[in-house]
């Protein structure tokens, strides 16, 4: 009962392929930057857009920092390292007040911040606390207007005032771009603004690397991602994933197939009203769920998998420290 480890998953036997280069140009500049902004703000849409492809797995490699990297972002001129914050709330809950805690210390860290507020949306009360946490901050923040190509361009000018406004407020923003991370608009010019505020320094990764992040996080993630889809809004923050065990069948000697995988996870909601909606009439939104996060745990592990899928309703998880801590809060 292991979990394979990365070499047996993609057959390569140099885990080590592509080491951080020993040569880079002088001005070369490299760092870390942190995305923040309310939820469905378009964070994780921009940090795929920058990184370029959707996000891969390695793993076995020591970490350049203690947090969790989302993406790297490698440029000719600099490496730009995206790593990830939670969700950056008014603190309601225990799980609240653990979250900003942690999410001050990386901001803290970081080279850049990058504050989405999208387009589409009016600048509201979630924005404003976002705004004053970042002012206690001395590190820079660039303001992405994201989802650009939501609105047309006279709406788009009065956002981007309206965003400079709430700068002003505050503490002014480093620079304000527009971005679609949809299109792809303006998102080399994000990238050169961000590499703009990094420190001159070597690479911090092999080029190719993508993130680093651990496995079950990734398929923790994905599995919530397809249980929220079409129903974030009633579900936004009452909705936890667990990965309880990933375990590799034995197989047959000779057997060249890719390995099959049972991966075990439970769903946590909060009230028997959410479980049903994840559930859906006679199990079929669940179903849904396991098809589409199981073959992006297929693709990310590069295994066959058999993806066991639990609803379980935990009351007031978010407030309870026992269940935070196995939920990797
Ligand atoms: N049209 C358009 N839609 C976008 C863009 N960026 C994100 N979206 C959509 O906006 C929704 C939210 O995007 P996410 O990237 O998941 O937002 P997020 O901030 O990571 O959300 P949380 O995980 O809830 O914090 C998704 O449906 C995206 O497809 C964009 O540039 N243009």
């Amino acid at each position: 009962m292991r979990f394979p480890s990365d070499d047996e998953l993609t057959g390569e036997t140099d885990a080590l392929a592509g080491l951080v280069p020993t040569e880079w140009p002088e001005d070369f500049r490299s760092g870390f930057a942190c995305l923040v902004g309310r939820p469905n703000a378009g964070k994780s849409t921009l940090t795929n857009a920058l990184v370029g492809e959707k996000v891969a797995i390695t793993s076995g490699r020591p970490q350049t920092t203690r947090h969790v990297v989302r993406g790297i972002v490698h440029r000719p001129d600099g490496q730009l390292v995206l790593v990830d914050t939670p969700g950056l709330h008014r603190p309601r809950t225990l799980l609240g007040q653990r979250l900003n805690d942690l999410v001050r210390e990386t901001l803290g860290e970081v080279d850049v911040v990058v504050f989405c507020l999208p387009a589409v949306e009016k600048i509201g009360p979630g924005d404003r606390y976002i705004a004053r946490e970042l002012a206690e901050l001395r590190t820079p923040v660039v303001a992405a207007a994201t989802k650009a190509d939501t609105v047309p361009r006279d709406r788009l000018a009065e956002h981007l005032i309206a965003v400079d406004r709430l700068g002003k407020e505050h503490r002014e923003f480093a620079d304000i771009v527009p971005v679609s991370a949809v299109t792809g608009e303006q998102v080399d010019v994000l990238t050169e603004v961000l590499l703009g505020h990094l420190p001159p320094g070597p690479p911090l990764y092999p080029e190719g690397e993508l993130t680093d992040e651990p496995e079950q996080v990734m398929v923790a993630e994905l599995v919530r991602e397809a249980a929220l889809e079409g129903v974030r809004d009633e579900l936004p923050h009452s909705l936890a994933v667990a990965v309880e065990e990933i375990v590799e069948r034995p197989r047959r000697e000779g057997d060249q197939r890719p390995p099959m995988l049972d991966v075990h996870v439970n769903i946590y909601v909060e009230r028997d009203s959410q479980k049903a909606i994840v559930i859906g009439k006679g199990g079929s939104r669940l179903r849904d769920v396991g098809t589409r996060a199981r073959t992006g745990i297929e693709a990310l592990l590069g295994a066959r998998v058999y993806l066991d899928l639990h609803v379980r309703v935990a009351k007031d998880w978010q407030r309870d420290p026992k269940l935070l801590g196995r939920l990797g809060f």
